[in-house]
């Protein structure tokens, strides 16, 4: 459904310039979840933004539904259905849970945003009439995008790390909320994420280093890989081993 064809992104950097992506290829099927993941700086967030058409490929093309949409704005690609959910979900003061779940969904009559919240585990009483403010967790936060993501039925939703700035005990929630959504919607999911719980919902998975594709994989290599690393860690005793792939030591 989504074909990234030779993709390259060039920014004018202080000095010099600088190549964020280099010849990044992948297509991505109909339902199915993706996780790219590799190391900080690699240029998974650069490739988000690439599928959602906030940065445009200095080369390449990319395709959605067979439709070149290589030109296409952010806007326009949200009309045909592909949704971004930030980093750090904007909060919207003044704007209740209703009616920001109302206006993602663009007005449909039937829809029912009890459901909706019931999908992302939130108690739909509880929540309903509360501002979209300060006030809301950041998981709590992260539910209610996911939340405007399924209101706006997408055929294509892309998560860049779903786990930035919640605890781990509302990830681990998250993660069951993103698997659930995922049989009951026909939405094809791309999560951007180091976590294990997250790769292991993965149908495939990205590994992106230095702006290029370094491998397209399966789950059980990439979590056998961790495992691996995680055996040969030399401070062992003191990271917090398995809680993310990144974490502070040696490998
Ligand atoms: N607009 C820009 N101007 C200059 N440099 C940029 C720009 N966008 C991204 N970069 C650089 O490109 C590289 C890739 O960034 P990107 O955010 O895509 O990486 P990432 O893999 O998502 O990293 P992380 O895991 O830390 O979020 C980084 O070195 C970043 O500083």
């Amino acid at each position: 459904m989504l074909e990234l064809k030779n993709i390259a992104l060039t920014v004018d950097g202080e000095k010099e310039k600088l190549d964020i992506l280099k010849n990044v290829t992948f297509t991505l099927d109909e339902n199915k979840i993706y996780v790219i993941t590799g190391p900080n700086g690699g240029g998974k967030s650069s490739i988000a933004k690439i599928i959602m058409g906030i940065y445009l490929p200095t080369a390449g093309e990319i395709f959605f539904e067979g439709q070149d949409i290589t030109h296409l704005d952010i806007t326009q690609r949200a009309k045909m259905g592909i949704g971004y959910a930030f980093q750090n979900p904007p909060r919207f003061k003044g704007i209740t849970v209703r009616e920001l779940l109302n206006l993602a969904s663009g007005g449909k009559t039937d829809l029912n945003v009890c459901d909706l919240l019931m999908d992302v585990g939130l108690c739909a009483q509880d929540y309903l009439e509360r501002e979209v403010n300060a006030s809301l967790s950041g998981g709590e936060l992260k539910r209610i995008e996911i939340a405007t993501i399924l209101a706006r039925n997408l055929k294509l939703a892309v998560f860049d790390e779903p786990e930035a700035g919640i605890d781990l005990w509302s990830f681990q929630r998250l993660a069951e909320t993103f698997g659930k959504i995922h049989e009951k919607y026909q939405t094809t999911i791309v999560i951007i994420s180091h976590q294990e719980r997250i790769l292991k919902l993965a149908d495939e998975v990205i590994l992106i280093a230095n702006g290029e594709v370094s491998e397209i994989t399966t789950k059980e290599k990439v979590l056998a890989d961790i495992v691996r690393r995680d055996a040969d860690c030399l401070c062992s005793q003191t990271c917090e081993k398995g809680v993310a792939i990144d974490a502070q030591c040696s490998r």
